[in-house]
């Protein structure tokens, strides 16, 4: 797997990202846009008319002009409130639409890429990356930009109507922008650390509990209840001084924005009660000078939030450009079809290591013809699950070839190649959803009868009709409602559905009960017909199925041959395994 390496995010990034995610909303945009201007202006216009009402009122004029203007400034309320609602309605929309698309495009990319990356990356890590960096850059593309510039034109009309109005309080004011954004920032770098310092703390609580909770089982069957709960209590106990120091942070930031706009009004009380007295000024506009210096408090605010929400952005941007970055060592090849029916399986001196160091796989060389069966055996660590990765390429060898109906496998589509190779492994994974979904991972193709011919076909007929919604019914995350035989043929039944031509199972080591075993001797038969085969076997009725077999020691091939010479000549290492017993020689 390759990384590339990180940069800084420069302009260019920046608008790469808004040019891929955000330019086919460029309507929405410009809408948005529009209903931003039309807020501003009423928001800069009402105080007006509330100046010119005062100053009727003042001077005794009719009732007329003050009904209408009252009328004017309930009708600009109104209409302003209602921009608002129709701007967030469709801000939301261009967040959640962009944000989307980047989802789909980031879970699409995590899932080309090859097992080691998954080997080395949580699953919390990615699911951090696919939504939680996503989310912190909804803001962005929703309405940070329009809103920032939005801001900055609000507080600039503030200042110029100010100035329109007097000079001194429109200098005094723009004083006061200056000093308040400055004071804003004084403080919040005092506060914003300890915030760090503990939202830090509370992922690794979160962490710590999903963790144990997980664990719960092991840790019951080991006794360890005491010990985890001691570890909780410690963490709860660094926890509290890190939320009141947070906390304070916070309180100090919203008391100096409070002592800040507070400064602001004297100031623009000072000033106005001056211009009054000096008479260079009416009561109206004492009102609208008070009135828009509150205004102000709105802007400088937004834009701080906003200033956060763009260094949010810059780390998430960062971070999901390093995953789109990285790209799997495993690549789709020049898309050459596989053969239909069973496939014939080769390895051409196939020599594998899973970190370029010590090899896994030395010099291992396979034939098997279309239809065969492979018993395949090893002690636990000497490969076999490692040749049944090989043939999936969830991995490439270092060298040699490995071929599938005569295909170098590499030069076939990754999803060319698993339509004709399917994997059953010991781990059944049975997700919380349907029955049928469960079966046919989403594949509408597969109609509901193929699905209930495989059932009844596997044995497993009596156990569906006593489901009660049919194919509906829903299985619990992790087959819990299952017993472990039922498990194993519906993982059977995903195999008979996708028809592949070659099976490769990992045999349940562990015994089942009598009956089951039999259902699943039963299942397995079914399973060889007309396919290839390979079988990582554990109990000796499956390697009797066997045509060939394959016996791996430490990565290498120990021995090799058709069964029935290997069972017929006493020096093999297969017969004195047979007179030994499998079981106890292999698990
Ligand atoms: N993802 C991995 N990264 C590094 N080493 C691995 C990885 N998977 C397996 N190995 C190592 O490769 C060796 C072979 O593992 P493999 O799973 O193929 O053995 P196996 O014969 O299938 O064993 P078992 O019967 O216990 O499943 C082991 O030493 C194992 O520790």
């Amino acid at each position: 797997m390759k990384v590339k390496p990180k940069k800084s995010n420069s302009m260019g990034q920046y608008a790469e990202l808004l040019s891929r995610y955000l330019f086919p909303q460029k309507g929405t945009l410009v809408l948005l846009t529009l209903l931003l201007f039309a807020s501003i202006g009423l928001q800069l216009v009402n105080p007006q008319i509330i100046r010119y009402f005062i100053d009727q009122a003042q001077a005794g004029s009719a009732m007329q002009p003050l009904i209408t203007a009252a009328i004017f400034f309930i009708g600009f309320s109104l209409v302003q409130q209602l921009v608002s609602v129709i701007a967030t309605y469709y801000s939301e929309n261009v967040a959640w639409k962009t944000t989307n698309k980047l989802r789909v495009d980031l879970a699409a990319h995590c899932l080309s890429l090859d097992m080691s990356f998954h080997k080395s990356h949580t699953s919390g890590s990615l699911i951090e990356r696919v939504d939680g960096d996503v989310n912190a850059l909804a803001n962005f593309f929703s309405s940070m930009i329009i809103h920032l510039f939005g801001n900055l034109l609000l507080m600039a009309g503030i200042i110029v109507l100010l100035f329109r109005e007097n000079w001194i309080i429109g200098a005094g004011m723009a004083f006061f922008v200056v000093f308040a954004v400055f004071m804003i920032q004084w403080i919040r770098k005092f506060a914003v650390p300890v915030w760090a310092g503990w939202r830090q703390a509370n992922a690794e609580f979160y962490g710590f509990i999903g963790e144990h909770l997980e664990g719960t089982e092991d840790i019951r069957a080991n006794g360890a209840v005491g010990f985890v709960m001691n570890r909780f209590y410690t963490m709860l106990r660094k926890m509290l001084p890190l939320r009141v120091k947070a906390f304070l942070g916070f309180c100090a930031m919203w008391n100096m924005s409070i002592f800040v706009f507070a400064l602001g009004n004297a100031m623009a009380f000072g000033i106005s009660a001056y211009l009054w007295y000096s008479q260079n000024i009416s009561l109206g506009t004492v009102y609208l000078i008070f009135f828009y210096t509150e205004l102000l408090a709105k802007p400088i605010e937004k834009i701080r939030t906003q200033m956060e929400d763009l260094q949010k952005a810059d780390a998430s941007i960062s971070r999901i450009r390093e995953l789109f970055a990285t790209q799997s060592e495993i690549k789709d090849g020049p898309g050459v079809l596989l053969p239909k029916g069973p496939l014939s399986v080769e390895f051409r001196d196939v020599t594998f290591s899973y970190d370029g160091d010590q090899p896994t796989l030395k010099g291992v060389e396979l034939n098997l013809k279309p239809g065969e069966v492979l018993g395949l055996l090893g002690r636990t660590g000497s490969g076999k699950s490692t040749m049944a990765r090989l043939l999936l390429r969830f991995y490439d060898p270092q060298s040699g070839m490995i071929a599938l109906g005569g295909t170098d496998i590499r030069n076939c589509t990754l999803a060319e190649l698993r339509k004709h190779v399917a994997l059953v492994t010991q781990n059944i994974e049975i997700m919380q959803g349907t029955i049928r979904d469960n079966l046919t991972f989403y594949d509408h193709a597969i109609t509901d009868k193929e699905i209930v011919d495989v059932l009844t076909e596997l044995g497993l007929g009596s156990w569906y009709e006593s489901m009660p919604e049919g194919l509906d019914t829903m299985l619990a995350s992790g087959g819990g409602s299952l017993s472990a035989g039922e498990a194993q043929l519906l993982a059977f039944a995903r195999v008979f559905l996708t028809k592949p031509g070659l099976v490769i199972m990992d045999e349940a080591s562990s015994r089942l009960d009598p009956l089951t075993e039999q259902r699943i001797e039963k299942a397995v038969s079914k399973l060889l017909t007309e396919r290839s085969c390979i079988m990582i076997a554990h109990r000796l009725a499956t390697v009797q199925r066997a045509d060939h077999i394959l016996i791996l020691d430490n990565g290498h091939v120990m021995e090799t041959g058709r069964r029935e010479q290997l069972a017929a000549d006493p020096n093999s290492r297969f017969s004195q395994l047979l007179a030994t017993g499998l079981e106890e020689v292999l698990v």
